[in-house]
């Protein structure tokens, strides 16, 4: 796992930015990708680098079970609005939350990262150390599942909705082993309010408790934090 820390989101974001554009002109094929508003600024920059993506393909981690995909709060309308409508990437793949049938969805899903292995997932992490919706205590083995979202996460999240009552209960999420298999994780961390979780990713034991922990397990894990979310690391550089 290799942790570097920069003074604000911005800096961390630029060198974000730097290593995804490396991966592109390597030849990534594919590519996955988080929501929330971590990764916001990150977006900015690929959609207004005009950059030719028509040979890649996207998966997306997660989506809320019950929104429509044109529903402003759900993680296909903010892939549209943020990136897909302004790149021309071959295919993109956000889990359905409206499927009639969730788990044939699920199995859908993972047939789709079968034939698109991760070459690089963006992740971003829940105060509580979830990676996708992977609440404390989901199996390291899980593919991807339909998740119920604990009340902290949905605490947390309820600031992009009007009502707390409005977040949904459940997502689609794929699972840790899927995230996993990814051929390298990016992990972006802002603000103090990850750091308790940031340090129990790199510096807490491997354990279902804190999902995102089980990144130091992965041949190839990077961990880009502010200088906030590494504010409880023992040797923040
Ligand atoms: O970046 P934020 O808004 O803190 O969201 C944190 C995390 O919650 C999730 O949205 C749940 O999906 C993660 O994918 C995301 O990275």
């Amino acid at each position: 796992m290799k942790v570097l820390i920069f003074k604000t989101p911005e800096e961390a974001t630029e060198a974000a930015y730097d290593m995804v554009i490396k991966r592109f002109d390597e030849g990534l094929k594919t590519i996955g990708l988080a929501t929330g508003s971590t990764p916001l600024k990150l977006y900015e920059k690929l959609r207004q680098s005009n950059r030719d993506v028509s040979h890649i393909t996207t998966v997306n981690l997660d989506e809320y079970v019950g929104l429509e995909p044109d529903d402003p709060q759900s993680y296909n309308y903010y892939m549209n609005e943020v990136l897909f409508k302004y790149m021309n990437f071959a295919s993109t793949n956000v889990p359905n939350g409206v499927a009639e049938d969730l788990e044939k969805e699920c199995e859908r899903f993972e047939e789709i990262l079968r034939r698109h292995p991760v070459d690089l997932q963006i992740l971003g992490m829940g105060p509580n150390g979830h990676i996708g919706f992977n609440e404390p205590g989901t199996s390291f083995d899980s593919v991807t599942h339909v998740a119920e979202l604990t009340p902290s996460t949905r605490e947390a999240n309820k600031r992009f909705f009007e009502k707390e009552e409005d977040v949904p209960k459940k997502a689609i999420t794929m699972g840790i082993s899927s995230i996993m298999d990814s051929k390298e994780v990016m992990m972006l961390a802002f603000g103090e309010a990850k750091a308790e979780a940031v340090r129990c990713m790199v510096e807490g034991p491997v354990t279902v408790d804190c999902p995102a922990s089980v990144l130091q397990n992965h041949p190839n894990a990077i961990i880009i934090l502010d200088e906030a979310a590494a504010g409880k690391l023992k040797k923040s550089e």
